[in-house]
């Protein structure tokens, strides 16, 4: 009997080993967060670690401190304000995949060279260059407008 186009491609796909049921489930890790307590503990562990050791997390933080000081002092509309925390808070978060991505990759390949390793630091360092780059460019377009109107009676 012949058998239909379908039954043959399925037939013909390769079928993935079966993967033993423990192996479906992340083991434990040497640690484990028991509860949101320690979780937001370990979170902010990870912060601090960045603040001390990388110079662009802590430029970051800054320039977000003042972005947001500056969208208030200059009573922009909740929702502007809302878009510059936003894209910020999206570059700090980046930073810290990017510093997380550094370290796994160093305990993979420790100080020898390896050119994946350069592609997945390159890529982890550009993602943090565009988003960046995306804030910049929100924060020029919502806070030099008003920034602007307030400057201009003391440039006339
Ligand atoms: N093991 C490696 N193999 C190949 N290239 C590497 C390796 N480690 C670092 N590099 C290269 O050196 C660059 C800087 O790596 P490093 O780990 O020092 O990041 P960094 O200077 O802390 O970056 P960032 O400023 O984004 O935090 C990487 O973007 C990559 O091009």
């Amino acid at each position: 009997m012949p058998t239909s186009p379908s039954s043959v491609s399925k037939s013909k796909l390769p079928s993935a080993p079966a993967e033993p049921a423990n192996q479906s489930v992340r083991p434990p890790a040497f640690q484990v967060a028991h509860n949101l307590a320690v979780s937001f503990l370990y979170a902010g562990q990870g912060i601090y670690y960045a603040l001390r050791t990388q110079r662009n997390f802590r430029i970051h933080a800054l320039v977000t401190s003042v972005v947001i000081t500056l969208g208030v002092l200059l009573e922009l509309p909740r929702i502007d304000i809302a878009v510059l925390g936003l894209t910020c808070g999206v570059v700090m978060a980046l930073e810290l995949i990017n510093t997380a991505l550094e370290a796994v990759v160093d305990l993979a390949v420790e100080q020898s060279f390896h050119q994946l390793a350069k592609i997945a630091k390159d890529c982890a360092a550009g993602a943090v260059f565009i988003a960046a780059l995306t804030a910049i460019f929100v924060a020029v377009c919502l806070l030099l407008p008003p920034l602007w109107q307030q400057a201009q009676p003391y440039l006339w």
